[in-house]
């Protein structure tokens, strides 16, 4: 066994197990997404469970990136791009012509690689998002900015300093602020796109113990390509090839005892 295994074994038993018992959250069925003319993925079925966090791993170009942004249809902002089949959010298809995508964003919040403050104040950064969907007096926002600092883990940073700039901010503290952006929305699913790897060591841990507690109110869907991350913080694990689903399932059981051949090779470093 190689090294990576060793230790994203290792850190399985560290993390929740699965809940067998999870509702599903979002359904992915018969998905196929395009490129203008390329088919970047291929009859994708999957679940995605309430209050779990779900790592989406897999070599580069294998469609990762690509699934997590079919689910808040940001996609849709280029006109080549299109994605065919059901994702079926509490039930209802968002892909259908009659979603309002505005609000389907706000259900679904998207962080991105590199944290992505706006050039204004980290008080200002939140809440702009908040403005975009609700009109609040100044004390309940001042409450719903707290609250989603807390959240995210940054309000004993910045409490004193609402007022500066979020540029200003370190880059995990960056990361962190565009979570509070995402959480302040009240989303029912986070995205996170390889949100760890712009950040340092320890801020990549702040970022996962983060993702830990914010499992116990949202639906999390997280691409990584550190396989010791997805053991440490994910319950489920969708591993990808050539824009096809390989295998998904509990994370203990896709690292310790996975059933297809590719998965096992990929999770051992011996991909080809
Ligand atoms: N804007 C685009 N135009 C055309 N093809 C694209 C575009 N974005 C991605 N692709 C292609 O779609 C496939 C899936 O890409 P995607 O970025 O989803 O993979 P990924 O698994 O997230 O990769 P990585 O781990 O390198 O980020 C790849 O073949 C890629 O080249």
């Amino acid at each position: 066994m190689s090294s990576i295994a060793v230790s994203a074994s290792s850190a399985i038993g560290k993390t929740a197990a699965a809940n067998p018992d999870a509702l599903v959250r979002i359904a992915v069925r018969n998905l196929d997404f395009y490129y203008g003319d390329f088919r970047s993925l291929k009859d994708i079925s999957i679940d995605f469970f309430d209050r779990q966090v779900t790592a989406l791993i897999g070599p580069s170009g294998c469609g990762k990136s690509t699934l997590l942004r079919t689910f808040n249809r940001i996609y849709s902002l280029y006109p080549e791009q299109r994605a065919e089949g059901e994702i079926l959010l509490d039930g209802q298809n968002v892909l259908s012509p009659a979603i309002d995508v505005n609000e389907l964003r706000a259900r679904v919040g998207m962080v991105f690689q590199k944290p992505t403050p706006f050039p204004m104040s980290i008080y200002d950064n939140i809440a702009f998002g908040i403005r975009l969907y609700e009109k609040l007096p100044k004390s309940e926002l001042d409450g719903r900015i707290e609250e989603a600092l807390r959240k995210a883990a940054l309000w004993g940073e910045v409490k004193d300093k609402l007022r500066q700039s979020g540029m200003g901010l370190s880059g995990g503290q960056q990361q962190r602020l565009c979570i509070a952006r995402t959480i302040a929305q009240q989303p029912e699913v986070i995205l996170l796109d390889e949100p760890t790897s712009a950040l340092d060591p320890i801020s990549t841990g702040k970022i996962e113990e983060l993702i830990e507690q914010l499992r116990s109110e949202f639906t999390i869907v997280i691409v990584t390509h550190n396989m010791q991350q997805a053991a440490r913080i994910s319950q489920f694990t969708a591993f990808m090839y050539l824009g096809e689903l390989v295998e998904f399932g509990p994370t203990n059981k896709m690292f310790m005892n996975p059933t297809k051949k590719q998965t096992q090779d990929y999770i051992t470093g011996r991909f080809g």
